[in-house]
């Protein structure tokens, strides 16, 4: 056997790099020329641009990042090398150079142990500075050898300063993920997870997973994900495209709703009301009353003779179609036909022909039909429907206070000129999910759910009715009045009462004395969740008391011009009251920083306002005066739960009033 040297080794897989590289190279140009010869080939326009789409798509997935590793571990088994990568790679005999993550075979990459090899005789990963590969690191399953969360790569990898959007983590995703990564595509599942333990990154890496083994399917349905606010979806914006997936949808739940402008604000009372799940059936049962019960017979005239259905024959129709259960609108259209089938039969019987379709058209819009139509069974819009209820909020499911909060105080003239507010829109949806069918992605992921309202919910049910969900959240962090304390409720909502609840523990982000810090929080946040471990031993926590307040403002500029003399991105946290005047103070200094939705900017500081921090993290985070982050809103402690856990490696809390009490003994 030949002796094992380092260097050779280290110089073959780097030729393979280069290679792999060049194979990528190649399969992007034939991509390129098929691209641009497309319409040439096709035989047709509607196959040429068919064809066309596809090809910028192919081309666009087999874009090659050079600063990031086209492969990343390597399998050895049975004699067999197979490098592990973000996409496959072939050689121009078709002959695999690299595996996709995705493929069944990688999946041991991430699953085989000692006690389980999957015939893996070693696992190999890979460590890269820039693209350019520099180590790596092997664990011989067959000999007991392996490295877990001790790997030295995995460690760097985890531990590397964060700067710009979001990464993949297809290099070091752990077993417990995977397994959420994996799962079925008919499965919907809940992940409770605590701070930084992954879940955001489970959730896109599934979609990414689901994505190329039901390519076809979910391409035609199309794969959603939903992300609290913009500053969260562009900072994980980059993330799928990375993985060679440029097609999924992304939208904060307000955009899914917006069928029209947002022009008025809530009071908290009446948001509170508005999102409650007795809305659904306020909506539900102001719509369905709309309908009369027929007593007139309809009598028309097409010109040469003259038509009559009795009311009995009416009423019937009505009631079958009520009975069908079809959303109103289905319904309604359904009447109208089977009121103008009656009359088709009528004309068939007395003419022994069948009426032409232009007949049956008119029929459908005569006078008489219309006007039974509207009387029976009206014709409604959303924002009409929403609008009545606001005007005169119904009797029998609110409490007259509940009512009052949500009665408009001076009602709109027309429903054009009606001002709604963003829970408006959630109800217009609701509505409009009564009156027609939304059609249904394949696979929803939901990031943040502890934050979602019943009513937001079931907007999520209807557009996730025939496919499934991911759900990705955290008790702790539900900082909106309306959450909930556990998922059970928050899943029947979303039409998915039977997905599993699984939770992750092991953190990536947050150093091990931040999380106890945070931790102390956890029980007055009244939520029963299982407590983060940290994998990060690194990290520091200063807690800074100022003795006098009007120093503190100051005190937080020093500590953003130290944290800049590290690497990685710098945050300032505080309350949103104050985020403008130390905005102020940094151009001041001129220090350059950015807003958090800004994820392309090359500042290295950003100041963000502790209610748009979820989901997002920073190398080192300064909280200024927790105290005014917890009094600025009803749920505040959990507020700042969420402020404490966004720190890769350092977390500064400057504070002149005291600390809020949990964190107080702390001090
Ligand atoms: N297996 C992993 N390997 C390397 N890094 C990881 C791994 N899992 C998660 N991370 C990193 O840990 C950080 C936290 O991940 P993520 O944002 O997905 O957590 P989260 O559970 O959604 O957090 P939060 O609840 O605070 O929003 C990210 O930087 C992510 O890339």
């Amino acid at each position: 056997m030949p002796a094992f040297d380092l260097d050779t080794e280290l110089t073959a897989e780097r030729h393979h790099l280069a290679a792999s590289r060049a194979a990528l190279a190649r399969m992007r140009g034939r991509a390129e020329a098929l691209f641009s010869t497309g319409d040439k080939v096709a035989g047709d326009a509607y196959t040429a641009e068919q064809l066309g789409r596809h090809m910028a798509r192919r081309v666009k997935e087999l874009a090659d990042d050079p600063t990031t590793p086209l492969f990343f571990g390597r399998l050895d088994i049975e004699e067999a090398a197979y490098h592990v990568g973000r996409r496959h790679v072939t050689d121009d005999a078709g002959e695999p150079m690299v595996l996709d993550w995705r493929a069944p075979l990688s999946r041991s990459f991430y699953r085989a142990s000692v006690r389980d090899p999957q015939g893996v005789a070693t696992r190999r990963r890979f460590g890269f500075v820039k693209g350019e590969l520099t180590s790596f690191e092997d664990e011989h399953l067959d000999r007991g050898e392996e490295l877990g969360t001790t790997s030295r790569i995995l460690t760097a990898e985890i531990e590397r300063p964060r700067v710009g959007p979001m990464r993949d983590i297809v290099a070091t995703i752990q077993p417990e993920q995977d397994e959420l990564v994996r799962a079925e595509l008919t499965d919907s599942i809940c992940v409770q997870g605590a701070p930084g333990t992954g879940k955001t990154a489970v959730g896109l890496h599934r979609a990414a997973y689901l994505l190329y083994l039901h390519r076809e399917r979910l391409r035609r349905s199309g794969v959603l994900i939903v992300g609290p606010n913009t500053a969260f979806l562009s900072y994980i914006s980059a993330v799928l495209p990375a993985l060679g997936e440029v097609e999924v949808q992304q939208a904060t739940v307000d955009e899914l709703v917006a069928r029209t402008p947002v022009r008025a604000v809530d009071t908290p009372a009446a948001a509170l009301v508005k999102n409650d799940v007795r809305m659904a059936t306020v909506l539900h049962r102001a719509l369905w009353r709309k309908l009369t019960k027929p007593t007139e017979p309809i009598m028309v005239s097409d010109g040469s003779y003259r038509w009559r259905i009795d009311a009995e024959p009416l009423r019937r129709i009505v009631d079958e179609a009520r009975r069908e259960g079809l959303p109103y609108g289905v319904g309604r259209d359904r009447v109208r036909a089977r009121v103008v089938g009656l009359l088709q039969r009528q004309s068939e019987y007395r003419t022994g022909n069948s009426p032409s379709e232009g007949w049956l058209r008119k029929m459908s819009k005569i006078g008489p039909v219309t006007e039974f139509l509207e009387a029976a069974w009206p014709a409604v819009t959303p924002e009409q429907l929403v609008a009545e209820v606001l005007t005169d909020p119904p009797e029998g499911l609110l409490t007259d206070e509940e009512r009052a909060a949500v009665r408009w105080a001076k009602p709109p003239k027309t429903v054009k000129s009606a001002k709604f507010s963003p829970a408006d829109l959630v109800l217009i949806d609701e509505a409009a999910g009564l009156l027609e069918r939304e059609t249904s992605f394949g696979h929803v992921v939901v990031d943040e759910a502890q934050d979602l309202s019943p009513m937001q919910a079931r907007a999520i049910a209807r557009r996730s009715e025939h496919g499934s969900i991911t759900v990705l959240g955290d008790l702790a962090q539900a900082t909106a009045p309306w959450a909930a304390a556990e998922w059970r409720e928050t899943l029947n909502h979303l039409g998915k009462p039977e997905a599993v609840v699984v939770p992750l523990t092991v953190g990536f982000r947050v150093p091990a004395s931040v999380v106890q810090l945070a931790n102390r929080l956890l029980p007055a946040l009244g939520v029963d969740v299982p407590e983060a471990v940290s994998l990060r031993r690194d990290g520091d926590l200063v807690l800074t008391p100022v003795a006098d307040p009007s120093d503190l403002d100051t005190e937080t500029l020093a500590e953003v011009t130290a944290a800049l003399t590290h690497e990685g991105s710098v945050a300032v946290i505080a309350a949103d009251a104050a985020v403008e005047r130390l905005r102020g103070h940094l151009t001041a200094a001129g220090v350059d920083h950015a807003t958090a939705d800004d994820v392309d900017s090359e500042a290295r500081v950003t100041v963000v306002p502790a209610t748009m921090v979820k989901g997002l993290e920073y190398d080192h985070v300064i909280v200024h005066e927790p105290a005014d982050i917890v009094a600025a809103e009803p749920r505040g402690l959990n507020r700042l739960y969420v402020v404490l856990t966004r720190a890769v490696s350092r977390l500064s809390v400057i504070h002149a009033k005291p600390l809020p009490s949990p964190l107080d003994t702390a001090a």
